[in-house]
């Protein structure tokens, strides 16, 4: 998973980036470089130990990456989707913990095109952060850290927010360590 997510997406920029900053020098024109991570790059779920890390390990990459490429006039864009509509997930669901499916749940699902359309807008706009549904959103005001922000008016919402969102990112872990508890629980009855 480590090679795939994190170091499949570091080699694919690696090998992209000298002739992306050669046509910038050439064109003038901006360009972009679009990173899908997940909310489980937000927020550590259960049952995706290795899957969060990776998907953690692309921020770090991204904000690095965002300094280093920013006099070439090309904008890093990490995307953070929930549960996606995909035969890829379809598969994901026929093993996936019931914690995971829980806890998962907490920001629901949304289908592949939805998803590609946030996307799209986010890049299009050079947005640093793209959340896709309202809890993300919430995540991304609960996570901002030292993320760069080019907008004023969500800077403006992170710093606003930062205090109500990690008093409602608590509630969740509550409710999680909960249903955790529960599960042990119910499995030590049986
Ligand atoms: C501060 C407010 C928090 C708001 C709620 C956050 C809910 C977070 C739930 C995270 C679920 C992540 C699920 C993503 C999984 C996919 O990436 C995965 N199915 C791909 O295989």
């Amino acid at each position: 998973m480590v090679e795939v997510n994190l170091m499949g997406t570091f080699h694919l920029i690696k090998a992209a980036l000298p002739a992306m900053k050669q046509r910038g020098k050439e064109t003038g024109l901006p360009a972009s470089i679009a990173i899908m991570s997940s909310q489980a790059g937000q927020v550590g779920v259960y049952g995706y130990t290795a899957y969060s890390a990776t998907k953690f390990g692309l921020r770090g990459l991204a904000e690095a990456l965002q300094q280093e490429v920013i006099m070439d006039n090309i904008h890093v864009t990490l995307i953070f989707p929930p549960d996606t509509e995909t035969p890829g997930l379809a598969q994901e669901l026929k093993i996936r913990p019931e914690i995971t499916n829980a806890i998962a749940a907490s920001s629901g699902g949304m289908k592949a095109d939805d998803v590609a359309q946030k996307a799209l807008n986010g890049i299009k706009s050079a947005q640093f952060v793209v959340p896709c549904n309202f809890e993300g959103t919430m995540l991304s005001i609960a996570t901002a850290g030292l993320s760069p922000q080019r907008s004023y008016l969500m800077a403006f919402n992170e710093v606003l927010g930062a205090s109500l969102m990690r008093f409602v990112g608590l509630c969740f872990q509550w409710n999680w360590f909960s249903t955790i508890e529960k599960w042990h629980a119910k499995k030590k009855c049986k």
